[in-house]
């Protein structure tokens, strides 16, 4: 079960961020400057470098509120009849909480459906806990939350301290299919080359 539940929703992360970055030249750049600052050329960036790097949660977050990998979360059945948003819910009853709705919803969020990771700079209240949540709430919430946040951050910023990246088309088709999980209909397809101050580095691996 962690092995399932741990491995499409890290691998889709990735993939949908590089795809939002490709798209976003500028956001790119930023991520880069940030990376280059705190950690420099002379190694390898490792775990406890992604606490000196917030820009690149912020677009992991960002990223996270678009592309939800679960986007209907599991479902859940309730142990005993309850009161959800106004509506009584019997016993049994088999709850499906939409993400992706909520995610993108102009009431909540401004300019939804842009990538706009600067949103989240400076944090991220308590209660806006319940206009976000890639990995559920409560009871149930992703025990695994921690540790794919902490891969997904490692490798996104080693493939950006390490390779210069480009479209190979105009821009990056972003067009997705769902299932229990958030996937690319179109795999991401990238052009990569070493970054030139990290050649040596990259050479004595
Ligand atoms: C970016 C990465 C990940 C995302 C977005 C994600 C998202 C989720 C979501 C939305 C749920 C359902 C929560 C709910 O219905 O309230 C879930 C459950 C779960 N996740 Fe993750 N997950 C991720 C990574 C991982 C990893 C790395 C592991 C384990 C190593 C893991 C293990 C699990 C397990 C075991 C459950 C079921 C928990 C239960 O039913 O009590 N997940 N995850």
């Amino acid at each position: 079960m962690m092995f399932i539940a741990g491995t499409e929703t890290t691998a889709n992360t990735l993939e949908w961020a590089m795809a939002l970055l490709l798209n976003h030249p500028k956001v790119m750049l930023k991520v880069k400057a940030e990376i280059d600052e705190h950690v420099g050329h002379g190694r390898l960036l490792n775990d406890s470098d992604t606490v000196k790097l917030p820009y690149l949660g912020c677009v992991i977050t960002e990223t996270l509120r678009l592309y939800p990998p679960a986007p209907l979360l599991l479902p859940h059945l309730s142990s005993e009849a309850c009161t959800a948003g106004g509506f009584d819910i019997p016993q049994g009853t088999m709850l499906v909480v939409n993400a992706w709705t909520m995610h993108r919803d102009p009431k909540l969020w401004e300019e939804p459906d842009e990538f706009k990771p600067e949103r989240f700079l400076g944090g991220f209240g308590e209660r806006e806990g319940f206009k976000y949540f890639p990995f559920g709430t409560g009871r149930r919430v992703c025990p695994g939350a921690g540790m794919g946040l902490q891969i997904v951050s490692l490798a996104l910023a080693a493939l950006i301290q390490c390779f210069e990246w480009d479209t190979i088309g105009p821009v990056e088709d972003m067009s997705h299919g769902c299932g229990i999980t958030l996937f690319k209909v179109k795999p991401l397809e990238a052009l990569c080359s070493p970054r030139r101050d990290l050649i040596t580095l990259l050479s004595h691996l």
